[in-house]
């Protein structure tokens, strides 16, 4: 099976010295064009316009930003806080900086701690790409568990794909392992205003795979619920709290809402690495709000708003445990109602994390 998925961010050493290069996600799908950050400034603008995004990758851009500011000869710690503070929601993010840095501070700094926080950039970006592997399967058993059979109409939201992750991605990932397995009758895709990472990147990576998929707006979701079109609801997740109460793109808790009235499993897909044990629940999950323009232009300097209008952005909403099914993480499948289960995902977590 040729290998579909594409590289959201790469490591390079042209002559003029090392640099992140990535894949511009704000020009997909119209144009592929490569982003090359030599400086964390550069990255951290890039991270905030969402030139790059998605939690997973979020840990690596950290993660190699902290090798870039290192190769560079640049404060590291001021990289490292620079690079940490650059969105707050997707727990991903810090973890990534912090290895890096850690990395770079038990070799001792200075060039022996640049190539150790490379090495770590690199460690984490491999190990990303087995926990979608990971994902992948475990997520394809538990679709067959709760729907013997195949034929499979899924709906999803904002983008989970290759884009976010070091490899094949989150919730994308199993979506693609149902469709290769001849399994998937229809991917119905969350068109995810205000930025559109589904209409513009899900259906982009859908389209590559050759997937029977279609773009909905989000307001859609209510009429095709209840027309019986979906089988299962899979998203995947920025921050999940110690009580399995998961933060994701805006627009994640009322499509949990609408599964739960039609009786549709809500699932979660997300790497360990998501997890935050020491948010206890879901209002310790900080959600990002971004500017208002996002929702009152339909791109940038085309309003479609009054001009002065104000506007409720937030990024990200948080969906309580209860209206989750399943969280499908890289050790295993947990149900977040059952505390116990959830919680030993967690210390598992932390002590890979340590
Ligand atoms: C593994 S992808 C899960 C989430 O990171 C994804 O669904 C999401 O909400 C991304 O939001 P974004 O604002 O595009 O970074």
């Amino acid at each position: 099976m040729a290998d579909l998925t594409l590289p959201a961010l790469r490591w390079a050493e042209p002559p003029e010295g090392p640099v992140l290069v990535l894949l511009d996600q704000t020009r997909l799908p119209a144009q592929e064009v490569e982003l090359v950050c030599t400086d964390v400034p550069g990255l951290v603008g890039a991270i905030r316009s969402l030139a790059v995004r998605g939690a997973p990758v979020l840990g690596l851009a950290g993660a190699y930003g902290v090798a870039l500011a290192a190769a560079r000869g640049y404060d590291v710690e001021e990289a490292a806080r620079q690079l940490a503070g650059a969105r707050p929601t997707a727990v991903n993010l810090g973890y990534g900086v912090r290895r890096a840095r850690e990395a770079y501070l038990a070799a001792g700094g200075g060039a022996a701690g640049a190539a150790a926080a490379l090495a770590e950039a690199r460690a984490l970006h491999r190990e990303d790409a087995e926990a979608g592997e990971r994902l992948a399967e475990f997520g394809h058993e538990l679709l067959a568990e709760l729907m013997p059979g195949g034929g499979f109409r899924l709906l999803t939201h904002c983008n989970t794909g290759s884009l976010v992750s070091g490899g094949g991605g989150t919730a994308f990932a199993v979506v693609r392992a149902a469709h290769r397995a001849g399994e998937l009758r229809r991917l119905w895709v969350g068109e995810t205003r205000p930025l559109l990472q589904g209409a513009r990147l899900t259906a982009y990576e859908a389209a590559r795979e050759g997937m029977p998929y279609a773009v909905l707006a989000d307001g859609a979701a209510g009429s095709l619920f209840a027309a019986g079109e979906v089988d299962a609801v899979l998203i995947g997740a920025d921050r999940i709290a110690a009580d399995g109460s998961v933060a994701n793109k805006v627009g994640s808790y009322p499509l949990a809402v609408l599964a739960r009235h039609h009786d549709v499993p809500f699932v979660v897909v997300a790497p360990v690495t998501t997890v935050d044990p020491e948010a206890a629940d879901g209002s310790a999950i900080p959600v990002e709000q971004r500017p208002g323009r996002e929702v009152t232009e339909v791109r940038p300097g085309v309003q479609v708003a009054p001009v002065g209008a104000q506007a409720y952005n937030p990024a990200f909403d948080v969906t309580p445990p209860e209206l989750v099914t399943a969280i499908v993480t890289d050790l295993g499948v947990v149900s977040p109602v059952d505390r116990g289960n959830l919680a030993d995902v967690c210390s598992r977590s932390r002590s890979t994390k340590s």
